[in-house]
């Protein structure tokens, strides 16, 4: 059977060979046109990347590998006792293509464990920022700092073929998702908790452990944490953060680097930094209607002035989605199950009976409905994390799981760097006057 890490060889080098045939034949078909319109907004609906892990349908939600949400909370395995799925097999799935055994899912709990320790200098400096310091800084600074430790960017220096790029870019994907948590948690810890560490436990799966060192010992909460780590891991390639991962890693700048800018890029509030956003948004419309359990008529009325003032309805809208979030429902299946009489939870699915009829009369809005960052905060809060503006340091230790798996890929598969053509308007006015190409 071999290693996981020769298993993946295997199945790379296989797709490799596959991928190599398929471009032979219809490299050159054509997959759609590209209008005007899309080169100056976003890029909205053009096809310009490939990623394996997963794949999102505007309608259906995300698919990792093929499988639903709610199919990978029945497949995958669990923890002893536990109900969730463990990320550390939705991580064997998105790299392998195939769904782990149990002996898969705890081969990489146990590795992810032996390779978990973080050097001291990496405490170090998060320590040197200033405590009011957002989290997310500190978070990305402390992947920084851990950059000392990659294999990578030591072998490229040493000179080293390019064949064999896969092999320390995986032994840096699995290092670095491995010490996430214990920087997470010390962050958390240091700028909440005065300072006051909590150890590692080694006997603990990789998101029981992070709830664990981040002082949470309530079992649901790890269950919530192993629920959370798995559907936030990836949601195809082309959101902020998977994207910039895969461009900044094909400049062959190793896995600490480009997992850093992309998670600078989730640290944006259009993207993961929302979470954080929607429970503000709450909070602050408690804080003006003097209660903690608004009717639906007083929520109507809020969004209706967030809308007036020019700002976004935080959680709400999505560039390709056009249905309720799969990750939403599944956040709402476990508040159903785990705090169903919660006053804060309650008013998130009291926002989801309000909001979309309102974004839907505006008639600008593509997507009115839900999407993974309306639910989130509120689960948190349950449990006693109230800190909201630490959300998106767990969002970003999960999406490393997918953003990482990709960029394994990426470097098995020996894509190039990425380097898209762009225009100027002036270049443009000249290609509709009929002065010359667009490119010119
Ligand atoms: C994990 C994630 O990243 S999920 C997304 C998290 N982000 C949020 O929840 C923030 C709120 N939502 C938004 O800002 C947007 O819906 C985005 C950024 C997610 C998607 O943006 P787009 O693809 O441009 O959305 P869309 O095409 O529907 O936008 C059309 C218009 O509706 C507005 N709009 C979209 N969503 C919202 C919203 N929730 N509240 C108010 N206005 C909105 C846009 O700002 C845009 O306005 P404009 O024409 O005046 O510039
Ligand atoms: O797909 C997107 O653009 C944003 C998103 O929901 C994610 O990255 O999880």
């Amino acid at each position: 059977m071999g290693t996981i890490k020769e298993r993946f060889k295997v199945t790379a080098d296989a797709a490799n060979t596959e991928i190599k045939e398929l471009l032979k034949e219809h490299g050159s078909k054509k997959i759609g046109e590209v209008t005007l319109a899309q080169i100056y907004q976003g890029m909205r609906g053009m096809t310009g990347l490939v990623t394996e892990t997963s794949l999102l349908d505007a309608q259906e939600g995300i698919r990792f590998r093929g499988y639903s949400i709610p199919e990978l909370q029945q497949q995958l395995p669990k923890a002893p006792e536990g109900g969730e799925p463990l990320p550390e097999g939705l991580f064997y799935l998105m790299l392998m293509g195939e769904l782990p055994t149990e002996e898969d899912a705890a081969e990489i709990t146990s590795l992810w464990q032996r390779r978990s320790h973080v050097p001291n200098h990496v405490f170090d400096i998060i320590d040197a920022l200033p405590i009011n310091t957002h989290p997310m800084t500190m978070f990305v600074t402390g992947v920084m700092a851990l950059q000392t430790e990659s294999n990578f960017a030591k072998e490229y220096a040493k000179g080293i073929n390019k064949k064999d790029y896969w092999n320390s870019i995986y032994d840096d994907a699995m290092d670095l998702i491995a010490r996430l948590p214990r920087i997470a948690a010390y962050i958390y810890r240091r700028k909440y908790k005065n300072n006051d560490h909590i150890q590692p436990n080694g006997l603990l799966d990789w998101a029981g452990n992070l709830a664990h060192m981040m002082g949470f010992e309530d079992e649901s909460f790890k269950e919530l944490m192993r629920l959370y780590m798995t559907i936030h891991a990836d949601h195809e390639g082309g959101n902020v953060s998977a994207h910039t991962t895969h461009l900044v890693g094909s400049a062959l700048s190793d896995p600490f680097l480009s997992y850093a800018a992309g998670m600078n890029g989730l640290a944006g509030p259009l993207h993961g930094l929302a979470n954080q956003e929607v429970i503000k948004w709450i909070f602050e419309m408690q804080e003006e209607l003097g209660t903690d359990d608004p009717s639906k008529e007083q929520i109507e009325e809020y969004v209706r002035k967030t809308l007036s003032s020019g700002k976004v309805v935080p959680g709400y809208g999505h560039a390709v989605l056009r249905k309720t979030d799969p990750r939403f429902t599944a956040q709402m299946e476990f508040g159903k199950k785990h705090m169903p009489d919660d006053k804060l939870v309650n008013t998130v699915w009291k926002i989801y009976d309000t909001v979309p009829p309102i974004l839907q009369s505006l008639g600008k809005i593509k997507n009115p409905w839900p999407n993974v960052d309306a639910h989130s905060g509120a689960l948190l809060v349950h449990y006693g994390l109230v800190e909201y503006e630490f959300y998106t340091v767990l969002f970003a230790v999960s999406r490393a799981l997918g953003v990482l798996a990709s960029l394994c890929w990426d470097r098995a598969l020996g894509f190039p760097l990425e380097r898209p053509k762009s225009v100027t308007t002036q270049s443009v006015k000249l290609w509709l006057e009929g002065k010359g190409e667009i490119w010119e």
